[in-house]
């Protein structure tokens, strides 16, 4: 087999002369205004050492992939509350649909779909002493990097445009699904979402789900069986309604941000983050998407 980096360099290179890089999302207008010929993957294998071509080292808007992280949190803090509040079936609907919501009284699919998530945040709000400030240092303590920041522009943004959240929240309310109030647990979702890092912060902050709920900085962080849940979750939720695809395809536990960014991984073996701002019309990064399906192809890496 060639080298991890000499495999890196071949998808790169395959990835760049894509002709359709996909379309950065403009419904959250910050996002609009990211180069869409942005592209890094950065690999950290068990044997301790890391890969990283292109952008790896630039920050982009983790958006989505924040949820797994939510998730962590919460089922270190309250695990049995989590699994009454919501499902764990994967939903074959776009992240931020709300009609299943209604048909099935108010409890999400899963914790990877947007209303999930936002009890997610719930359950982090009631349960922290200060939430904005102890996720952030949760995130930063994972990676072992301070240099992890909320990016208020990108939180505003949202806030002011994120319609379809509102309606989840209130829907979720509704059904006495939501503790707190609905302004409040979006603030907190919204900044979650707008979290800055890039593809080798993500590759680090992930590790502990690889790794039998141990991070890099050999702390427990959940669980050996909390982190094999969560990772079939990833798997079957990780990508809405192209999980499919990209089990499919892939054939990794992984998870997708509109920011263009994919976390993926290996269990006991490898964690890789790809990020491409072009994104398919299922809101998963198109050359994300392609560059992991080769990673797992001519490596021969993936659960299957
Ligand atoms: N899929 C995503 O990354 C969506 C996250 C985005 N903040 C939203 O709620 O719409």
């Amino acid at each position: 087999m060639l080298s991890f980096q000499a495999i890196l360099e071949t998808i790169y290179k395959d990835a760049l002369n894509a002709e359709d890089k996909g379309k950065v999302p403009t419904y959250i207008p910050e996002l609009a205004n990211i180069d869409i010929n942005s592209f890094g993957i950065h690999l950290r294998t068990f044997d301790g050492k890391d890969y990283g071509i292109g952008d790896f080292n630039k920050k982009f808007s983790i958006q989505s992939i924040s949820k797994v992280l939510a998730l962590s949190k919460a089922i270190s803090l309250v695990n049995g509350t989590v699994w009454k509040r919501i499902d764990v079936e994967p939903s074959g609907h776009p992240f931020n649909q709300l009609a299943l919501l209604e048909i099935e009284n108010g409890k999400p699919r899963n914790p990877l779909i947007n209303s999930g998530a936002i009890i997610i945040a719930d359950i982090l709000i009631s349960n922290l002493k200060n939430p904005k400030e102890d996720f952030l240092n949760y995130i930063r303590e994972l990676t072992g990097d301070n240099d992890v920041n909320y990016n208020l522009t990108v939180a505003n943004s949202e806030k002011n445009t994120g319609f379809k959240n509102y309606a989840a929240a209130n829907l979720l309310k509704s059904f006495k699904n939501l503790d707190n109030s609905v302004d409040e647990v979006l603030d907190f979702y919204f900044h979650q979402c707008s979290i800055e890092m890039t593809c080798s912060q993500l590759t680090k902050a992930f590790y502990f789900l690889a790794n039998k709920g141990v991070s890099l900085s050999n702390k427990n962080i959940i669980s050996e069986s909390q982190a094999k849940r969560i990772n079939a979750i990833m798997l079957t939720c990780g990508f809405y309604d192209e999980a499919g695809e990209f089990a499919f395809e892939v054939g990794l536990p992984g998870k997708s941000g509109v920011g263009g960014g994919i976390v993926a991984l290996l269990p006991n073996n490898y964690v890789i983050t790809t990020w491409a701002p072009g994104l398919n019309l299922k809101g998963n990064s198109k050359l994300g998407m392609l560059a992991l399906e080769q990673f797992t192809t001519k490596t021969k890496l993936s659960i299957f």
